[in-house]
């Protein structure tokens, strides 16, 4: 598994924007948006290309690349991960979304599932799940396992904020799935909030509390 810090100034900017106690619900939202563009900017740099032969401004044949191979579904776990797909779209227009929707259960901290709408030829897809928050690990870890008994074989993650424990679960569990994250955290407190971390991520992008 490889872990992308994306440690780029405009990443870290945004980002430390996000954590300021009292944040609007429009300028979160707004830099929820902006941080999951640049995540999957990162994300994609290394999808393969191909030479392909067209027809140029002059009329003549010219070379120029293009994406291939496997084509992109987009995975936001509802809700907060709906926050990051403003983001992430206009970068892969095309692509095919694949809604999750799981909670977690506040006392517990286990995730509960509670819908899904995956694209059917998922197995041919690479699926990039979006979600502000990788905490305890358990959501990632039960979308990861959904996407795997629909036969999806390559995955990626896109993670505002991510936890040292929730990556060691991650790692654990999937080994095969890299992830993008804008920041590695210090720690998981006893209600399983990242510190210093952004609090109820959720929350703050549909402004429910
Ligand atoms: O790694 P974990 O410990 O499983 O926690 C991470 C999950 O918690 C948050 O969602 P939440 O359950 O608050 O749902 P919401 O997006 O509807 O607010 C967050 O957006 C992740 O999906
Ligand atoms: O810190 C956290 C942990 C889980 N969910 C959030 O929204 N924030
Ligand atoms: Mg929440």
């Amino acid at each position: 598994m490889k872990v992308h810090e994306i440690k780029h100034p405009l990443v870290q900017h945004k980002l430390g924007l996000m954590r300021a106690n009292g944040i609007s619900t429009k300028n979160f939202r707004e830099l929820c948006g902006e941080v999951g563009a640049l995540l999957t900017y990162e994300a994609t740099r290394n999808l393969a290309t191909e030479q392909i032969t067209i027809e140029g401004w002059e009329g003549n044949q010219i070379e120029v690349e293009n994406i291939k191979g496997k084509k992109i579904t987009i995975v936001p776990i509802l809700r907060a991960g709906l926050g990051m797909l403003d983001g992430v779209i206009p970068l892969i227009p095309s692509a095919k979304i694949s809604v999750v929707g799981l909670y977690r259960d506040e006392e517990t901290l286990e995730a509960v599932p509670y819908f899904d709408k995956v694209v059917s030829d998922i197995e041919q897809r690479t699926a990039l799940i979006v979600d502000p928050m990788l905490a305890t690990g358990g959501t990632l870890i039960a979308t990861i396992d959904l996407l795997k008994s629909k036969g999806c074989k390559d995955i990626m993650g896109l993670f505002l904020v991510a936890s040292p424990e929730g990556i060691e679960k991650l790692q654990a569990a999937h080994d095969d799935v890299d992830i993008f994250v804008a920041s590695i955290d210090d720690h998981l407190n006893e209600n399983g909030y990242i510190v210093p971390g952004l609090g109820d991520a959720g929350d703050k992008i549909f402004g429910t509390k």
